[in-house]
């Protein structure tokens, strides 16, 4: 059924329309009509624009947004570096390996908040040059300080809950982000994360170049997978306070500084335009699948793309394997094996995995890098080339998904050492089982 799986009502009120120019305010009149920069905004407020593409973008690509604030985001005494050394930090060595990698369930962390939180697991390329992305886990106990907010100026963050609510004030106005829900928060936009309900865990993709679009939908036609409805947007949502003591912490270029101002950053009275955070649920998604013969390849499932220069070829893909139905006939119905030139970072948001019977589990993941063979583990391959090929539902329950990038990732000390959750024995696990079932007594085609 295409409708959301929470039976919770929605604590905050959004707009809807992924990539649509947007426009809301909170204080009738605030927002200008006929004009970005009036030389006296409405209120007494200052207009700002923030920007997520070149100026001069092609209109189809371009995303600028005008904030009407109480005061500029300007207004703050310098960054200082943090001296704690970041989980994000590029000086860590990337270590770039063949193998593939699985781990187990990343640990929670009760002490930490939002921004301590974050670790970088993988990276490609690398903000500075706006080229690439980052894969982070993060898992936190407290809510952020309630003077305190975050950015990052590296990239847009695709967060994807695994465990715990989210409860997200941006400039732009407030989301809330549960589990099987996913939200974008663009790059620069200033927010703090609480948690309403206790601990939190969950995966990020980092987007260092361009943004995230919805995929062609070719000969599907003009609706199915991630439908631009869904999308669900911040509606303008301001505090008034100039008097107390703020701190903004930053990541830039994976290092975190921190500056004060005496003034709330969530003074955003009216904003409009195209560049804005958003969240989806992935409860909405139309999956699409064979109703003949053969196992289509996973692009079927793309929720959103981040194209590279090469079309069709993406600098991330975030696609889900949700609950569906297989009715495939004569066919290896599991994902097959394979290699690609596309590198797969697989996590878990719930349940089991239709290509992985043991070892891949909630709040762990899996790297195959690129060109490292994988597929089903030896159990499934077993179970699927004999099973009776009736119509069945898969993942009930479940929800796994996948970033998959066109670049070899490389794997930070965090995530091969120090988190201590790399299964060392997962291929074999997974594939040592296989054997051989090749007749070899079949006769050699000969001319
Ligand atoms: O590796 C995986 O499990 C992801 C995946 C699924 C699929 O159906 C086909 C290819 C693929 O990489
Ligand atoms: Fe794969």
């Amino acid at each position: 059924m295409p409708v959301t799986k929470f039976q919770v009502a929605e604590k905050y009120d959004y707009m809807h329309g992924f990539g649509s120019y947007h426009e809301s305010e909170a204080v009738k009149g605030a927002l200008p009509v006929g004009a970005t920069s009036p030389q006296k905004p409405a209120y007494g407020l200052y207009a700002e624009k923030f920007s997520g593409t070149a100026f001069t973008a092609p209109r189809g690509e371009n995303l600028q947004s005008w904030l009407y604030r109480i005061l500029p985001s300007a207004a703050h005494k310098p960054f200082e570096p943090i001296k704690r050394l970041s989980k994000t930090s590029f000086s860590q060595p990337l270590h770039h390996i063949p193998n593939q990698l699985r781990w187990d369930p990343f640990n929670t962390n009760v002490n930490a908040d939002w921004t301590d939180s974050l670790h970088l697991v993988c990276s490609a390329g690398n903000p500075c040059m706006k080229q690439g992305l980052g894969i982070l886990i993060y898992a936190a106990g407290k809510s952020m300080e309630t003077n305190e907010a975050f950015s990052s100026a590296d990239g847009d963050f695709l967060i994807v809950p695994q465990q715990g609510v989210l409860d997200i004030q941006t400039e732009l106005g407030r989301l809330l982000v549960r589990p099987r829900e996913i939200c974008v928060i663009p790059r620069g936009t200033r927010y703090r994360v609480s948690l309403p309900d206790g601990s939190v865990r969950g995966y990020i993709l980092e987007l260092y170049q361009g943004h995230f679009q919805l995929p062609e939908l070719g000969p599907i036609g003009s609706q199915g997978l991630a439908n631009s409805r869904d999308f669900q947007i911040p509606v303008a949502d301001y505090t008034a306070d100039t008097e107390t003591e703020w701190h903004h912490i930053t990541k830039f270029n994976g290092e975190f500084f921190t500056a004060k101002h005496n003034h709330t950053p969530f003074d955003v009275v009216a904003w409009h335009g195209t560049y804005y955070p958003y969240k989806y649920d992935l409860g909405r998604y139309n999956t699409i699948g064979t109703v003949s013969y053969d196992h289509p390849d996973p692009s079927i499932f793309t929720v959103l793309t981040a194209p590279s220069d090469h079309q069709g070829t993406a600098v991330a893909d975030f696609v889900i394997f949700p609950p569906r139905w297989l009715v495939a006939e004569d066919t290896f119905r599991p994902p097959e094996f394979h290699r690609n030139t596309m590198s797969e970072f697989m996590g878990l948001i719930d349940g089991i995995y239709d290509g992985k019977e043991r070892g891949f589990s909630p709040a762990g993941a899996s790297l195959h890098n690129i060109m490292s063979g994988h597929g089903p583990d030896a159990e499934v391959h077993e179970k699927a080339s004999n099973e009776d090929l009736k119509p069945v539902k898969v993942g009930d329950g479940s929800m796994a998904f996948m970033f998959e990038s066109c670049f070899m990732m490389g794997v930070t000390d965090w995530g091969l050492h120090e988190c201590k959750k790399v299964q060392p024995d997962y291929s074999d696990n997974a594939w040592g089982a296989l054997k051989p079932s090749f007749d070899l007594a079949v006769d050699r085609k000969t001319e």
